[in-house]
């Protein structure tokens, strides 16, 4: 296996954690909003969730720059409904997946916190609202109340256990 998708909705820790991921295993680092349109990110900083119609082309970009890259890579994408994740087996698969998760209010805090960021803490609720629970033996869920050097360490061990599968 050589993709591995770190997913969760804002705040819970997809950067921190598959940029970690990443540097301790010699992986490739992709950032999902780094492929947004200039439009979808003025969207979402306006306070307005993104649609299914603005999610496919994104999800095709980085599934394309995933599939250009030799060797392991990890992605932090929220990818927050089945069909997302679908979409993005369609270029990358098998694909390992890491789910964050964590509660609202603690999420909340941890995004206000957040400096220059264009997500808003506003957009939370409809983030909740579209996540579609990842399950299957190629997954891990990993609650963000750990601390981050906890949820690092539980991430790069099943990393390393995915990635070293054939
Ligand atoms: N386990 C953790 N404990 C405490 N703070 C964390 C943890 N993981 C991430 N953070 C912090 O929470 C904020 C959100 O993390 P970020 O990686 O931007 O999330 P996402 O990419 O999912 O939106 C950042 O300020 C980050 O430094
Ligand atoms: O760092 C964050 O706050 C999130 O990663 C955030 O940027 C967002 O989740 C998506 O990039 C938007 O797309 P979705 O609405 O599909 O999550």
């Amino acid at each position: 296996m050589q993709h591995l998708l770190v997913m969760g909705v804002c705040g819970t820790g997809k950067s921190t954690v598959a940029k970690a991921v990443s540097d301790s295993l010699g992986a490739t680092f992709i950032e999902a909003d780094d492929h947004h349109s200039p439009e979808a990110k003025a969207r979402m900083t306006s306070g307005l969730p993104l649609t299914d119609a603005h999610r496919w082309g994104w999800l095709d970009r980085i599934a394309g720059a995933a599939d250009a890259r030799p060797g392991r890579v990890v992605i932090a994408c929220s990818a927050l409904k089945e069909a997302y994740r679908e979409r993005l087996r369609v270029t990358l698969n098998p694909m390992g997946i890491i789910h964050l998760y964590g509660d609202k209010t603690l999420l909340a805090a941890r995004m206000a916190a957040r400096r220059d960021h264009f997500m808003p803490v506003s957009l939370l609720e409809s983030q909740f609202a579209d996540l579609e629970t990842p399950t299957g033996p190629e997954v891990l869920a990993l609650d963000v109340a750990l601390s981050r050097s906890d949820v690092i360490a539980r991430a790069c061990d099943f990393s390393r256990t995915m990635l070293d599968r054939a």
